[in-house]
C-alpha cells in the first residue's frame, strides 16, 4: 500500500516537473527562434520577473518615454522568466496591430485573468474572433449615440445625488463631533471598525469607503489652502474646505450609474454611505455590489499561484473557488437571470403586441421600443431580432451583465477623478469652465441653482434634451474631458499576441541590437505586444512641446468650436496618432473588418463624465492640498494614491468648498 502511494506521487511529481520543464524549455526554444530577439531593449533586473516590477510603476517614472529616448519608437522588454515582449509607440505599428483584432487577440494569461475579474468567459471583453463579431454585432445598438444620449436622465441624477452629498458634508460645521456620520470616533470599537472599514478600503475595489481617506484634523488644519485659489470668479462663502476622498465617492456613484443604465439594477451604493453608521461595517451595501466586491477583491490578490497558473495553463484545472467566492458567484448568478428573465418577458410581450397592431407584418420589431431603456433591455430585445444562429446564448448575455460593471465602472471613476484632480491643480482653468457652465440655459421649468440649499437641485425634466444636448457639446468642457483623457487614460497600456507570423510597418525606422536599421518589426507567431496607450497620448511627436501639460484650449485651437474639437488644432502635428476618439488611444481603436476592439462604452463614459462635471462645478470648488504629492497605481485600471499614505490604498483627497456666484 505505502509502496503504491509513493510510487503514485513519484509519478505525479514526474509528470509536474515534465510539465514544468518543457514548458520552460518551449519557451526558451520560442525566444531563440522569434526575430524579437535581434531588437534593443532595457536590460532586465531579474530573471523571473524581468522589468515586470519597473512596468508597474511606469507612471510615476516615466519609464516608457526614457526607455523610447534609449531605444527608439520600437524595442523590447522581458517579462516572465525573461521571454521578449515587444513595445512600440511607432503610430503605424500600433494602427496595423489595433487595426487586425483578430490576428492579434488578448493573450491567453489575459483573458483569464479578464474573466477571473468577474468579466466571465463568455462576455464581449473576453471572447475573440467570430463570437467577438457576433457579440459585438448584437451590443452595438445599446451604445449608439442616440440610446446613450438617452439615458442622460440617469447620468444626471447622480450627479445631483452626489452634488449634494457633498454640499451637505461642505457645509457641515460640526465633522468632528462624534454624532457626525462622518466621524470616525476613535473608540477601541470603532477603532477596530475603522481599520476594517479602511481594510475594505483597500480590498475591495468595487466599493472603497468615500470616508476612509477622512481626517477630521487634516481637514480643519488646512482651512486655509483654499483661500489661496487664484483665478475664480466666484466669490466664496466663508466656509472651511472639507477633505474628501473623490475616487470613492465616484466609484460609488458610477456604480449606481452603470447597475440603472446598464442592466436597470439600483445599487443605491451612495446613498448607503451616505447613511450614519451604516458606511462603519458596509453592511447596508446591496448583496450584488458585495458580491462583486468579494470576486474583485480575490482576483485582485497577489498570490503566486496566480502567476504560475498564468505560466502552466494545466495549473488553472486546481483552481478553486472559497466559499465566500462562490457565494458571490451564485449571487450574481441568480440576480442576473432574474434580470435577464423580466428584460426577455417584456421583449417577447412587445413582440406579441407589435404582431397583434400588424398582423400583416412579418418583420422583425426595431430594436428601439418603448419599455426599458438600459443596455440589458436593449441588448435582450437585440438579441431576439437577431437570426437564431447568430443570437447570444444565456450564458453569454449573463457575463455582458459582469462585463459592463468591471468595463465600465471603475474607468469611469477614475476619469472622473483624474479629471477633477487636473482641475484641482489647475485652478484657473476650473474658473473658467464654471463660469461657462454657469452660463449653458437651464430650461424655464427647472428651479434655479442655489447653493444655499443643496436639495434644490438644478434638475432638468427627462424630456430637455435641449439642456443636455448644450452640455454635450458645450466647446469648452468637451476640450476639458478630452484633455484630461489624454493625460491620464484610465487604462494604461493594453497587450497582444501575434496570432500568426507578421511583418509590422513602421512609420519611424529603428535601429536593432547588431546596429541595422530596420523599417519593419518581424513578429513570430505567439509573441507578446504591449501597447502604451497612456505614453502614446503624451508624445511630443504628436502633441508638442507641451505634451505633458493640461492644456484643454489645445482643443479649441483649430477654429473652437465642438465641430473642431478633436481635429488637429493650430500648430499641433496630430496626424498618424491612431485613436478611435480624438486621435488619442483612451478608449482604444479597432477596425470593424477585422477586430473592433475599441471601447464599446466610449460614448457612455464621455457623456457621464461631461454631465457630472456639469453638475458638480457649478456649485462646488475643488482644490488639492499642494503638499500632497498624488501617485499612479495601476491594477488594470490607474487609480491614484498619496505617496505619503500608502497604507490608505488608493485615494484622491480633494478639498471641496461650496462657491456662489457673484452678485
Ligand atoms: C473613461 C472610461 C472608459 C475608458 C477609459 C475605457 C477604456 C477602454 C479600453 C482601453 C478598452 C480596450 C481594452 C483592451 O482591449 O485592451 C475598452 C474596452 C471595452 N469597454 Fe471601455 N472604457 C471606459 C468606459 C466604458 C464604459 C462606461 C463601458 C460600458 C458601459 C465600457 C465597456 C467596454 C467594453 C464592453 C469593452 C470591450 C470591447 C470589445 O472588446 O469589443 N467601457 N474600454
Amino acid at each position: 500500500m505505502l509502496y503504491e502511494l509513493l510510487l503514485a506521487c513519484l509519478l505525479v511529481g514526474t509528470a509536474l516537473s515534465l510539465y514544468i520543464l518543457s514548458t520552460f524549455l518551449l519557451l526558451l526554444l520560442r525566444q531563440a527562434l522569434s526575430p524579437l530577439r535581434h531588437l534593443r531593449g532595457p536590460p532586465s533586473p531579474s530573471f523571473f520577473l524581468g522589468n515586470l516590477r519597473e512596468m508597474h510603476d511606469q507612471e510615476n517614472t516615466n519609464l516608457v518615454v526614457r526607455w523610447e529616448e534609449q531605444y527608439g519608437s520600437t524595442f523590447v522588454y522581458r517579462g516572465f522568466m525573461g521571454a521578449a515582449r515587444l513595445m512600440t509607440t511607432d503610430p503605424v505599428a500600433v494602427a496595423h496591430i489595433l487595426g487586425r483584432g483578430y490576428d492579434y487577440p488578448k493573450p491567453d494569461f489575459v483573458r483569464d485573468n479578464l474573466a477571473n475579474m468577474a468579466a466571465g468567459e463568455h462576455g464581449i471583453l473576453t471572447v475573440e474572433g467570430e463570437d467577438h463579431r457576433r457579440q459585438r454585432k448584437i451590443l452595438t445598438p445599446a451604445f449608439t449615440s442616440a440610446h446613450v444620449k438617452s439615458l442622460s436622465s440617469i447620468f444626471w441624477a447622480k450627479a445631483v445625488e452626489l452634488r449634494d452629498i457633498w454640499l451637505e458634508v461642505a457645509s457641515s460645521r460640526s465633522l468632528a463631533a462624534p454624532s457626525d456620520p462622518f466621524h470616525v470616533a476613535q473608540t477601541p470599537q470603532v477603532a477596530k471598525d475603522d481599520l476594517r472599514t479602511r481594510a475594505f478600503a483597500r480590498t475591495s475595489s468595487v466599493l472603497p469607503n468615500p470616508f476612509s481617506s477622512f481626517k477630521p484634523g487634516k481637514a480643519t488644519s488646512r482651512r486655509n489652502h483654499t483661500a489661496k485659489l487664484s483665478g475664480s470668479s466666484m466669490s466664496t462663502p466663508p466656509s472651511s474646505p472639507v477633505r474628501v476622498d473623490v475616487l470613492a465617492w465616484f466609484a460609488r456613484a458610477t456604480l449606481d450609474v452603470i447597475g440603472e443604465a446598464g442592466f436597470g439594477y439600483r445599487f443605491n451604493s451612495l446613498a448607503a454611505a451616505a447613511q450614519k453608521g451604516d458606511e462603519k461595517t458596509g453592511k447596508s451595501e446591496n448583496e450584488l455590489a458585495q458580491a462583486f466586491g468579494v470576486i474583485f477583491a480575490s482576483a485582485r490578490q497577489f498570490r503566486v499561484m496566480t502567476i504560475l497558473q498564468a505560466w502552466f495553463p494545466e495549473l488553472r484545472r486546481f483552481r478553486r473557488a472559497g466559499t465566500a467566492e462562490r457565494e458571490a458567484r451564485e449571487t450574481m448568478r441568480r440576480i442576473g437571470m432574474s434580470l435577464i428573465e423580466q428584460r426577455q418577458a417584456e421583449a417577447t410581450k412587445e413582440q406579441a403586441a407589435a404582431a397583434a397592431a400588424r398582423p400583416d407584418d412579418k418583420s422583425t420589431p426595431a430594436v428601439h421600443a418603448t419599455a426599458g431603456r438600459d443596455i440589458l433591455s436593449v441588448l435582450v430585445r437585440s438579441n431576439l431580432a437577431s437570426v437564431p444562429s447568430q443570437r447570444l446564448s444565456l450564458d453569454e448575455t449573463l457575463c455582458q451583465i459582469s462585463t459592463f460593471l468591471s468595463a465600465g465602472h471603475e474607468t469611469s471613476a477614475a476619469a472622473l477623478t483624474w479629471t477633477l484632480y487636473a482641475l484641482a491643480r489647475a485652478p484657473d482653468i476650473q474658473a473658467r469652465l464654471r463660469r461657462e457652465l454657469r452660463d449653458v440655459p437651464l430650461p424655464p421649468s427647472s428651479p434655479p441653482s442655489s447653493p444655499s440649499a443643496p436639495s434644490a437641485a438644478s434638475a432638468i425634466p427627462e424630456a430637455d434634451s435641449d439642456t443636455v444636448g448644450a452640455v454635450l457639446a458645450h466647446p469648452y468642457l468637451d476640450a476639458v474631458v478630452r484633455e484630461a483623457l489624454r493625460l491620464h487614460a484610465p487604462v494604461t497600456s493594453t497587450m497582444r499576441v501575434a496570432g500568426r507570423d507578421d511583418v509590422v510597418p513602421v512609420a519611424r525606422p529603428f535601429v536593432d541590437r547588431r546596429g541595422r536599421a530596420c523599417g519593419e518589426i518581424r513578429v513570430r507567431k505567439g509573441d507578446i505586444v504591449t501597447v502604451p496607450l497612456q505614453a502614446m497620448n503624451k508624445s511630443r511627436e504628436v502633441w508638442g512641446e507641451d505634451a505633458e501639460v493640461f492644456r484643454p484650449e489645445r482643443w479649441l485651437e483649430g477654429g473652437g468650436g465642438q465641430e473642431s474639437a478633436g481635429k488637429p488644432g493650430r500648430g499641433q502635428k496630430r496626424a498618424g496618432a491612431p485613436g478611435l476618439w480624438g486621435n488619442m488611444l483612451t478608449f482604444l481603436n479597432g477596425n470593424p473588418l477585422n477586430g473592433n476592439r475599441a471601447c464599446i462604452g466610449f460614448r457612455f463614459a464621455i457623456n457621464e463624465i461631461k454631465i457630472f462635471l456639469y453638475v458638480l462645478l457649478r456649485d462646488i470648488e475643488f482644490s488639492i492640498d499642494p503638499t500632497i504629492e498624488i501617485e499612479k497605481k495601476i491594477n488594470v485600471v490607474t487609480r491614484p494614491a498619496v505617496k505619503s499614505e500608502p497604507h490608505m490604498g488608493n485615494q484622491m483627497p480633494l478639498n471641496i468648498r461650496r462657491v456662489v456666484p457673484e452678485q
